[in-house]
């Protein structure tokens, strides 16, 4: 069984997907610690009530993003995870910090990626006309948002979307995704090796497609 730490921000409903998943045998995995760099968000509760370690780590309260990723990465170490599973965590995150578990360390994006990399990635699909939003679920690099892409899910854009409805319907398409490339993981589909080996390429052969799911 694999062990797993998340890095969340905020609500926390991927991790649940992922919490849910290795309850019900779905990931070969448990997530012994859950850190957050806000106290108080809903993220910490689902910890809690899974039985994992709940940490918050305040980015506010450090004077340097070097110096908060020094006490997140110290944080982390002391599980010694397999892999590092990011889900909602707002930081970017530096170089140093990134390059002691790359090949480990995987993000779930809300847009299809490599298209709208970093934030307000709805509005921008939006008023870019696209037909299709969705995810990426991908290796973590320095580059933000730029790793080697493991697997997407693409959600069709309705004529009178705005940003909040369509944010929930790939939201609930990311909980179909995310905890099938965790287990992806877990089983050694993707090994270290290979997400090393594709670190200086992309995007990766993407293995499955899935379409678009409105249940999660
Ligand atoms: N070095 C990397 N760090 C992070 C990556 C990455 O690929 N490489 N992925 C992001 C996740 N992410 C999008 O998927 C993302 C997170 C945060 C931001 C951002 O602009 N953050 C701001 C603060 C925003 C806030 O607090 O609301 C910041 O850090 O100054 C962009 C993209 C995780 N980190
Ligand atoms: N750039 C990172 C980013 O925007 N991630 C996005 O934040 C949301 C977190 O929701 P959750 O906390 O309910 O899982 C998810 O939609 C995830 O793709």
């Amino acid at each position: 069984m694999k062990n797993l730490v998340v890095l969340v921000s905020g609500s926390g409903s991927n991790l649940q997907a992922i919490l849910d998943a290795c309850e019900q045998g779905k990931i070969n995995g448990r997530v012994s610690a859950v850190i957050s760099n806000r106290p108080g968000v809903r993220g910490l509760i689902r910890a809690v009530q899974a039985g994992a370690d709940a940490i918050t780590i305040d980015h506010k309260l450090y004077a340097s993003r070097a110096e908060f990723d020094a006490e997140l990465s110290r944080r982390i170490d002391q599980y010694q995870p397999d892999f590092l599973v990011l889900a909602g965590f707002m930081r970017i995150l530096t170089d140093e910090f990134v390059n002691r578990y790359v090949g480990k360390m995987v993000n779930i994006h809300p847009s299809l990626l490599p298209k709208y990399t970093g934030l307000q990635t709805h509005q921008r699909a939006i008023d870019a006309g696209d037909t299709f939003a969705g995810a990426t679920v991908h290796y973590v690099t320095p580059e933000l948002d730029g790793g080697p892409l493991i697997m997407q899910i693409q959600v069709a854009i309705a004529a009178n979307d705005d940003a909040l409805a369509l944010s929930k319907r790939v939201l609930a398409a990311e909980h179909a995704l995310y905890p099938q490339v965790i287990q992806w993981l877990c089983e050694g589909r993707l090994t270290l090796a290979e997400g090393i080996a594709h670190l200086d390429q992309k995007p990766l052969h993407l293995p499955v497609q899935m379409n678009n799911t409105s249940t999660c």
